[in-house]
């Protein structure tokens, strides 16, 4: 399904403030601006003015890593963390995915000894750094989202059992420059999704009437979607954000998502505070990991909708 797509905004909401505390007047301002935008479209663009130091080193750093040779890419994968390379259907995507204990270690070993038989410090510098700063502004919106519901008192608990996967994407420019499909539409499964990107653009993001919306972040912004995990752990309380991309023009498109999920034997599981006879339970407790070990064997088999309902939906 191709669509040229609607220009219309997300809510745009800073969250730039270094004194942004729970309690204060800017937290609860920020907070109200976050319950209006997951109502009206599950989705905005944040504000974070602490990224844009870092944006030039984090581009370069995505054109090295997709300039090495395809073997170099597919290498590694230890016991104890996952690096994956993968293309898509299309041919248009390419990218790879390292989990957040991968980017620690990695300035001593691991990743950048693997695609760098050298090393490639800065690289893993960069990584890091951005990996800390996306990660720092994923906390601040889960602890809201958890406040809105009034469930927040499990913020600290969900924290201690998050685990962040980053993703280098690379979209190839497509064949005449012709509107070409770079991902299927889907809602991502995890907790929360934060998106960065050079200035081209391509993700659409499908608003309530069912209308694909062209989403235009700035330099200092990330695109911030809730996935199936976070629907379940609020009982059905938002809805998990639709969404594809669609490659046009003649530029490639980088990009980098941070994905929160939760760790391996972790049951993700709405809190009693959210379920009551008007609200019965919607999913059984899961693993996550578990969870997408499930996605990942339905996608070939044209099943990637919403998947979390055929997995544990009660
Ligand atoms: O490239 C993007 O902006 C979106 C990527 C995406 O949807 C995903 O990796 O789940
Ligand atoms: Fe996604």
């Amino acid at each position: 399904m191709m669509s040229s797509g609607t220009q219309a905004k997300l809510p745009v909401i800073d969250f730039s403030d270094p004194n942004l505390k729970p309690g204060s007047p800017e937290w609860d301002l920020a907070k109200h601006q976050v319950r209006q935008a997951m109502e009206e479209y599950s989705c905005f663009e944040a504000l974070f003015d602490q990224v844009v130091e870092l944006r030039n080193e984090v581009m370069v750093a995505l054109e090295e890593a997709f300039d090495l040779p395809l073997e170099t890419k597919r290498l590694y994968v230890s016991d104890k963390h996952f690096y994956g390379y993968f293309e898509s259907t299309t041919g248009l995507l390419e990218s790879l995915m390292v989990d957040e204990a991968q980017v620690a270690d990695s300035i001593e070993q691991g990743l950048t000894t693997t695609l760098w038989p050298q090393g490639n410090i800065s690289f893993s510098k960069t990584l890091v750094s951005f990996t800390e700063v996306s990660s720092r502004l994923e906390k601040i919106i889960r602890r809201m989202i958890l406040e809105i519901f009034g469930v927040d008192k499990y913020a600290d608990e969900l924290d201690d059992n998050t685990n962040y996967m980053l993703k280098l994407m690379k979209y190839n420019a497509p064949p005449y420059g012709k509107p070409t499909s770079g991902v299927f539409a889907h809602c991502d499964k995890n907790m929360v999704t934060l998106l960065y990107q050079n200035e081209v653009d391509g993700l659409q993001i499908q608003n309530k009437d069912g209308e694909w919306m062209n989403i235009k972040p700035s330099p200092d912004s990330f695109i911030v979607m809730v996935g199936e995990s976070f629907n379940a752990l609020l009982n059905g309380g938002v809805s998990p954000t639709y969404h594809h991309v669609l490659m046009k023009g003649n530029n490639a498109r980088y990009g980098l998502g941070l994905f929160s999920g939760t760790v391996t034997g972790y049951h993700v599981k709405a809190p009693d505070e959210l379920v009551n006879d008007n609200n019965p339970i919607l999913f059984k407790p899961f693993d996550y990991e578990e969870y997408l070990g499930f996605y990942f064997a339905q996608v070939p088999l044209g099943r990637a909708g919403s998947t979390l309902q055929a997995y544990c939906g009660v």
